[in-house]
């Protein structure tokens, strides 16, 4: 994998804080083209297109392995594309300065080490001063607003090193969500999250808000993709093979063609939307 540099704090935007607003006064969303991916002299991902525009929440969804981190990296700048490019609001994020893509986009890692000993309200603040076109005077409401939005203020004042899994990640999108870019990139969310922080986590990125960030994130839970996201992206082997909102993308032959496993898709009593049942049972289904 080539490092393009530290991938930097990340950060996003929220629902009482907008997000800052695109630096170039664009507003034309980030777009993927023809990016071409290569890990350890390996092409993991060929040939890819796709659009987030502005305020949209998309979902990269696809069997492991399939890239979808290996995207997000190059997005957050850990990994640098050996073909195509990436605009941000049209300009290309690979040539920006570090300093100009941290104040429009912001990223939660996949399991992320925190090895230093920070408290956690210094590790949310990490995020928000990552982000240089936010006033210094606007840093403390950008740290207590991600906090509250995240879940994490009680734990303000302990050391990240003291927390379990799941508020480790609360932290982790606390300090992206202080950062208040307009694309937030987010590599398997509710990864370590109990029930009600997933369903806080869904209230936080579909919160009502003419600012609200856009949203690119990878998942597993392909039910959970269906109630968060406005468009998913299905990705086998590097290439995306359905790009749609989620009902349709998510489609019980797409699914089995893409995981070998085949969903019953039922509709939910209390919203009527499709919800997709998975065959595991302690029988052998051949
Ligand atoms: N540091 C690395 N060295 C060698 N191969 C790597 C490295 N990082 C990723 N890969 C390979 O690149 C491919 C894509 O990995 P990636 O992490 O993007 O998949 P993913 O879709 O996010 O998977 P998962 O659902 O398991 O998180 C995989 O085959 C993986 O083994």
């Amino acid at each position: 994998m080539v490092r393009d540099a530290p991938a930097g704090a990340p950060a996003g935007g929220t629902a009482h804080v907008p997000c800052n607003a695109p630096a170039a006064g664009r507003n034309d969303g980030l777009e993927l083209r023809d990016l071409r991916l290569d890990v350890a002299g390996r092409t993991v991902v060929p040939d890819l297109s796709l659009d987030v525009a502005p305020g949209d929440v998309v979902g990269l969804v696809g069997p492991n392995g399939c890239g979808k981190s290996t995207v997000l990296k190059a997005l957050y700048r850990a990994l640098v594309p050996s073909g195509g490019a990436v605009l941000v609001d049209g300009d290309p994020l690979h040539r920006m300065r570090h300093r100009d893509s941290a104040a429009r986009i912001a990223a939660l890692p996949q399991e992320e080490r925190v090895e230093l000993d920070f408290l956690v309200a210094e590790v949310v603040r990490l995020g928000a001063a990552a982000n240089s076109r936010t006033p210094r005077e606007e840093l403390d409401r950008a740290v207590q607003d991600a906090m509250a939005r995240a879940g994490v203020q009680e734990l303000a004042h302990r050391s990240v090193l003291g927390l379990s899994g799941g508020e480790r990640q609360r932290v982790l999108i606390a300090r992206a969500l202080a950062q208040r870019t307009p694309y937030l990139l987010l590599d398997e969310p509710t990864n370590h999250l109990d029930l009600r922080h997933q369903t806080d986590l869904v209230r936080t990125l579909r919160g009502t808000t003419t600012a609200r960030p856009a949203v690119l994130m990878a998942l597993h839970d392909l039910n959970l993709a269906a109630a968060l996201c406005d468009r998913v992206v299905v990705l086998a082997a590097g290439r995306v093979v359905a790009d749609a909102p989620p009902h349709e993308a998510l489609h019980p032959d797409t699914v089995e063609r893409v995981y070998g496993v085949r969903p019953v898709s039922i509709t939910r009593p209390d919203t009527g939307t499709p919800h997709l049942l998975f065959p595991i049972t302690r029988e052998d289904p051949s």
